[in-house]
């Protein structure tokens, strides 16, 4: 009989040494299979069997660990970045305040004092001084005790001690305001922090989701920075006749972009009163001297305007000059109406919440070296760029496995920004008001992959695994792309300053009016009256 062998995949392979023979070659075969089937069950691969079981086992354990060393890695340098953040935020503000004379010169102290007290007075202000510079004493939590929160606890401007005191800011001319959370268009009494409520032993939940926030100003706003779309000449048009409106009829201070200042000035040397900036430090201290933001333009110019704020971010008008207009509700036409009444106060906000992404590179050889943190209103999106390979993304959710996206791409969005990105590929659309963060795959080759929305306290993690065949790239509401080579992984978070956005009617009613509007939601002809029915 002809030998049989096993190969070491446990094939079975015949050798025949009389091909001339049909019928002994035909016998041998059958009897090599018996003689197979028998090997087969033998103990030997039994033993092989075990050892490969035990093998994986050992090998899934030490990718385990090696998983969580790099989770851990991951979200100590998420961490390092934004104490980094942070401490060049500070140190840019001492910088800016040392430049200024504010710290070291006392006589400039005096004389900055006086002139920002005539200021005041000139403007009939007193009482700003009162509100920004000496908290009562009952002030010990929330300085507008518990009926509401006031423009430094929402903005979170960082003029606090390691206490968390407010630390008063003598020179700050920024008008301060409160808010508060209206149920049915009442004043709640309820602080924002009651959501539930633990009474003998039950436990209930207040009617947080229904309450529309509004802004009411403690003093008077004084400086507005109008942030318009380039190369539009009917944006120009509007910004010129606004910013002459808001100086002679309200008496503001006005800041623009740089571009848009020496438009206005080729226009006529009459803008000479309007303020700009000169580098990144000055904008990084906008927030400190603007009351109010308006933008003209569309949605694009409500991103750029977000953009611009790396933390707190004063109210924003949003006029629409655009083509959709999904986050600008206020008609461009009626807007000395519109302003007048928001000036006064008080105004129906929608807090749009941002994402805080962070891309950690597997190169960084230390937290200092990790980039800064990119904030987006809208959304973050992880693709596959002009690769033409699918994407391999391994995410996870507060150290948790989610899944691996093996398709175009990811969307991590806002609920702000589930009516953009999100929405066309296949994403519901959310109130902005719902605290979440949309997880949303780019045409996945699965045909179970649906998106997910998930609580707006986690932290996700998408990482770019070593197998991968390509690399991905990370894009911040539609710009700035970042490439993400194997071993990188961007974190993402709901960032601590939310985008507070002026309602044109209310947070609910703008959200309707801008899905029928702008997307023209469920529209149907209306079925005739005549017809079959049901008897
Ligand atoms: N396939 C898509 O739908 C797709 C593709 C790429 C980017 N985008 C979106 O474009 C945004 C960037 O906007 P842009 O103006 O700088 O680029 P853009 O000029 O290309 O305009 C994108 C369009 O998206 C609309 N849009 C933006 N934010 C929206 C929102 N929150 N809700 C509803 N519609 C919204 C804008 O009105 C505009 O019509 C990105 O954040 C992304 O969401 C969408
Ligand atoms: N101040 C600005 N400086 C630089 N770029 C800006 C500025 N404002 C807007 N942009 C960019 O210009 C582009 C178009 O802006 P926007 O979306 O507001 O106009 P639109 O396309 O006419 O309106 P819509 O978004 O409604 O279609 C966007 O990509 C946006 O990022």
């Amino acid at each position: 009989m002809a030998p049989s062998k096993v190969n070491s995949a446990g094939d079975a392979s015949v050798s025949c040494s009389q091909p001339e023979n049909g019928f002994l070659n035909s016998l041998s075969l059958l009897s090599s299979e018996k003689a197979v089937q028998e090997l087969l069950q033998q103990s030997p691969l039994q033993s092989t069997d075990d050892h490969l079981i035990e093998f994986s086992d050992a090998m899934r354990t030490v990718a385990k660990a090696l998983r969580r060393a790099a989770e851990g890695k991951a979200s100590a340098q998420a961490e390092a970045a934004e104490w980094k953040r942070k401490y060049e935020l500070e140190r840019a503000r001492n910088l800016h305040l040392e430049h200024k004379g504010f710290l070291n010169d006392s006589t400039t102290y005096i004389n900055c004092h006086m002139l920002e007290q005539s200021h005041r007075e000139n403007n009939g202000d007193e009482e700003r001084t009162e509100n920004l510079g000496s908290p009562s004493n009952e002030q010990s939590e929330h300085c507008c005790g518990s009926n509401g929160i006031c423009s430094h606890e929402v903005l979170r401007d960082g003029d606090r001690d390691s206490a968390s005191k407010v630390v008063p800011n003598k020179f700050a001319r920024k008008a301060s305001f409160k808010l508060s959370w209206c149920c049915k268009g009442d004043q709640s009494d309820q602080h924002k922090h009651d959501i539930v409520s633990f009474e003998r032993g039950n436990i209930t939940t207040a009617e947080r989701s229904s309450k529309q926030i509004s802004l009411k100003w403690e003093s008077q706003p004084q400086t507005v920075i109008i942030l318009t779309k380039p190369n539009s000449t009917s944006v120009r048009i509007l910004c010129a006749e606004m910013v002459r409106w808001l100086r002679e009829q309200k008496k503001l201070d006005i800041y623009v972009e740089p571009r848009v200042r020496a438009e206005l000035l080729t226009e006529s040397s009459y803008y000479n009163f309007v303020h700009t900036w000169k580098d990144e430090t000055e904008i990084i201290l906008l927030h400190t001297k603007v009351d109010l933001v308006v933008t003209l333009g569309g949605d694009g110019t409500v991103l750029w305007a977000a953009s611009m704020f790396k933390g707190p971010v004063p109210p924003v008008v949003p006029f629409s000059l655009g083509s959709l207009g999904f986050m600008t509700p206020f008609h461009s036409e009626r807007y000395r109406e519109y302003l007048d009444s928001i000036l006064k106060g008080p105004i129906s906000i929608t807090l749009r919440h941002r994402l805080q992404c962070h891309v950690i590179r597997e190169a960084a050889k230390n937290e200092y070296e990790t980039e800064g943190p990119i904030l987006v209103l809208n959304e973050v999106t992880i693709d596959r760029g002009i690769s033409s390979y699918l994407t391999n993304l391994e995410c996870y959710c507060d150290n948790s496995f989610v899944t691996c996206v093996q398709g175009d791409g990811l969307i991590l969005s806002t609920t702000s920004g589930s009516t953009a990105y999100s929405l066309a590929a296949g994403g519901s659309m959310v109130h902005p008001q719902v605290p979440g963060i949309l997880f949303t795959p780019i045409c996945p080759h699965s045909l179970s992959f649906r998106p997910l929305i998930l609580p707006e306290h986690v932290t996700l993690r998408v990482q770019v695994p070593f197998n991968s065949r390509s690399h991905a790239w990370a894009s911040f509401d539609g710009k700035d792309r970042k490439r993400l080579a194997a071993g990188d992984a961007l974190v993402c978070s709901m960032a601590p300053w939310p985008v507070p956005t002026a309602c044109q009617v209310d947070s609910t009613s703008d959200f309707l009016n801008s899905i029928h509007d702008g997307l023209h939601w469920n529209l149907r002809k209306t079925q005739s009256f005549d017809g079959p029915r049901d008897t």
